[in-house]
Parts: structure tokens; sequence; C-alpha cells
């Protein structure tokens, strides 16, 4: 895989490069426009940026944000983030009325060295996320009108095979950024013979992404611990009523077979905080997963379920966490992320936190981000990493 240092190397000043970033940041949309509640992956992606432009690149960055529906919509505009962007690099960071049409390909051509331009969200293109090669070939084709080389430093989106991730990297000179690479080195040593006992925590929202990468990863762990908007497909497989709480129906037996198949292995929550709407104001109620009301939903762990797993996570020696164990966004169920942020900091030996959210669940809920072994850009690709999986993003970059 050659790196971003490789294309340093080789002179880049006046060239224009394609930089796929994650700037997928949490936006609070509660106060009018939309505010980022966390820039956490925009500062991540600032030193390959930074290499690029003090080597004279002139850099078009390509990010999605959220999951439009492969149409312009306003509420997952990248506006916000060019802003920011703009902010920490101390220069102005145009953002494109389209995704790689003819306004992104003026405001590219009008580019000096060392200038950045951001895309419009990728995702307003529906061919992004097309299972269709040709359609997303169609896109990447634009992509790589754009550039004369294109740079991979967007980690946390390695694992899908999208048009501004894989497609356009086959079409150009392609190189890994450094965010790329630094993750990649942290994540190998969870994979090279973890110290045992070796114990994921998964939670989060992304439940059908995330129930499939268990089943490759339960040989690989000592304890898998199922918190968040995940425990209640399995905990429906259990025979429970989950009341209102999110659920994927249609795995429901695949949650079974899985228990089956992991014994004592697969930890799920004892008690929740059920409320009756996705509120700060809603009335809580803490409830065991057997009494679950069918007008409740469940929108985090409970207190004796933080126990169990801080128990787990006390013995542990290597441990990777991904996904929020409840909407800690809202302050009435934050406890229960709060509680294992804090027993994965007390780890002795190597923790890591995967994913947009559960980074930025670590700072806002002030812990010492110091007191972790690595916090990742990435959730899903550094779960499929972790399970062994080819990811496309990488592999192509590796042609
Ligand atoms: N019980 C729950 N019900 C609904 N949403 C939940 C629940 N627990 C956590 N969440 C939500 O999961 C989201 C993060 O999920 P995800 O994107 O999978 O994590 P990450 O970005 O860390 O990979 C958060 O916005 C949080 O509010
Ligand atoms: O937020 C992300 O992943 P994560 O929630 O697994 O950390 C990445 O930006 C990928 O986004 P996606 O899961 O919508 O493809």
């Amino acid at each position: 895989m050659r790196s971003v240092d490789d294309l340093l190397g080789e002179g880049i000043s006046g060239r224009r490069v394609l930089l796929r970033a994650d700037l997928n940041v949490p936006l609070d949309h509660t106060t009018g426009s939309p505010v980022i509640s966390d820039d956490g992956r925009i500062r991540a992606s600032l030193p390959t940026l930074q290499a690029l432009r003090e080597g004279g690149a002139r850099v078009i960055v390509a990010a999605h944000l959220g999951r439009p529906k492969g149409t312009p919509d306003p509420q997952f505009s990248l506006a916000p983030v060019a802003a920011r962007l703009g902010e920490l690099l101390g220069t102005t960071v145009p953002l494109s009325a389209d995704v790689a049409g003819d306004d992104a390909a003026a405001l590219a051509a009008a580019l000096g060295d060392g200038d950045v331009l951001l895309l419009e969200n990728v995702r307003f293109e529906a061919a992004e996320t097309s299972k269709d090669d040709a359609e997303r070939g169609e896109l990447a084709d634009r992509f790589a009108a754009l550039a004369d080389v294109y740079v991979d430093d967007a980690f946390g989106a390695v694992h899908r095979k999208h048009a501004s991730v894989f497609d356009v990297a086959q079409r150009v000179p392609h190189y890994a950024g450094r965010l790329v690479a630094g993750e990649l080195e942290v994540l190998t040593r969870l994979t090279t013979d973890p110290e045992r006992p070796y114990v994921v925590v998964l939670g989060g929202s992304k439940v059908s992404d995330k129930l499939a990468v268990i089943e490759a990863l339960l040989p690989k762990v000592d304890r898998l611990l199922v918190g968040g908007g995940m425990c209640f497909t399995f905990l429906a497989a259990q025979g429970h009523g989950v009341g209102s709480s999110l659920l994927e129906a249609d795995q429901v037996d695949t949650c079974r077979r899985l228990l089956a198949a992991a014994g004592d292995r697969i930890v799920l929550p004892v008690d929740v905080v059920a409320a009756t709407a996705f509120s700060a104001d809603a009335e809580t109620s803490v409830v065991p997963v057997t009494e679950i009301p069918d007008d409740l939903m469940g929108l985090d762990v409970g207190p004796r379920t933080v126990e169990i797993f801080g128990t787990e996570l006390g013995a542990a020696r290597t441990v990777f966490w991904n996904g929020p164990m409840g909407v800690f966004e809202l302050a009435p169920f934050q406890a229960g992320t709060r509680g294992v942020a804090q027993a994965v900091a007390a780890v002795a030996g190597l923790s890591v936190v995967g994913g947009g959210d559960s980074a930025a669940a670590v700072r806002q809920l002030g812990l010492d981000e110091a007191s972790y072994g690595h916090i990742s850009t990435g959730g899903g690709a550094s779960l499929e990493y972790l399970e062994g999986r080819e990811l496309p993003g990488l592999a192509v970059l590796t042609d």
C-alpha cells in the first residue's frame, strides 16, 4: 500500500489530489441550524490534509454525512463541516453545490496551490452507494476527472464498497492517508494474539450492520457484551417482550442461533432504562429485561447491567468497544454509556474505543481520552477489520 508520504516524496506541488475523508460528525438539529456536537473526525483528518497543503497540492475533499436517500437533502449538507474545517485550517473552504458536477469541476479548476475544496455530501448521488458496478463506475469516472491522484484517509468508511471509497481508486493512482495507516497499526495489535481475556462491547444503533459481524467475531473473543440498540433483538430472541425498543424483527432467528452457539460468551443486559418517548423530558423507569412494558422503549442499559459489564471488563486484558450503551445524547440515558466508558478506561491492558458516536460519547461525557489505548474513528470499519474480513477500501489501495 503506497502512503501519502510516498506521494509527498514524488512531489505534489500544483497537482490535484482527491482526498476521501470521513467527516461524518454528529449534528445537533435542535437549535435551528445544525451544530456539530463533536468535531473529532474533522480534527483526525487534519494531519494528512495539512501535509498535502504544505506540499502545494490542490486538495479536493470528498466525504459523506449521515445516510441521505441518494438525493440532495439540506439536513445532510456538509456546509457546517466546510465552515469548521475552514476554522481549523485557518482558511476558507468552499463547498461545491453538487457532488461531482459542473460546480465541483469549476471550483476544482479554480484552486490554487495549497487550497482546499470540499465536495457536497457524496451520498446526495444515489450511485455512491449503489450495488450496481456500472452506476458506481459512472460517478467514479466523474470523481477521477477532478483529480490527478487519490488519497484515502476515510478509515471509518473503508468497509464500504462505495464509488468514492472503492471505484475511484481503480481509476487514478492511489495512496493511503496517515489516519488510515495509524488506525491499522493499532488494530493489528488486536488481531495478533491479543492478551486474554479479550472482551468486545457492542452497542449503538446500526443493528443489522453489526449483527452481521458477530458470527465471525465470536470465536475470536472470550466475552461479547451487548448493550445499546443492539441488545433488544437478542432479548427478543430469548423470548422477552421489548416494547417499542429498537428491534430488527427479521434478525431474531439469527440472534437465537448466535446465542445457542455462544454459550456464556454473549452477555446481555439484565435491566434497562425505559421511557415512553425518545425525549429528554420523558418519564423513565428502570425495569428488568423480563418485564419491559409494551408501551415503553429501552433507551439505556440499567445500573445492574453496568455492574455486570464492569466486572467482565475488570477482568479483561484486551478490550474493543463500539457503540454507545444508550441514547447518551439525552441526559436521562447517559449513565450506561458513562459506566461502560469508565470501566473500559480502567482496563489493565489494551483498550480501544471505535466509532464516531462512541468516540464522541467519551469526549462529551468528560472522560479522559488519554486513559484509552486508542480512540478509533471507525466503528463498523474496525469491527470488520477485527473480524478478519477483506475491506474494499483497503483492498483497492493495495492493487
Ligand atoms: N437503546 C437505544 N435505542 C436507540 N438508539 C440507541 C440506543 N442505544 C444507543 N443508541 C444510539 O446509537 C447511536 C450510535 O450508534 P452507532 O452509529 O452504531 O455507533 P458508533 O458511531 O459509535 O459506531 C447513538 O446516536 C445512540 O443514541
Ligand atoms: O459513522 C460511520 O461509521 P460508525 O458509526 O460505524 O463509526 C462511518 O462514517 C460510516 O458511515 P456508514 O455506516 O453510514 O457507512
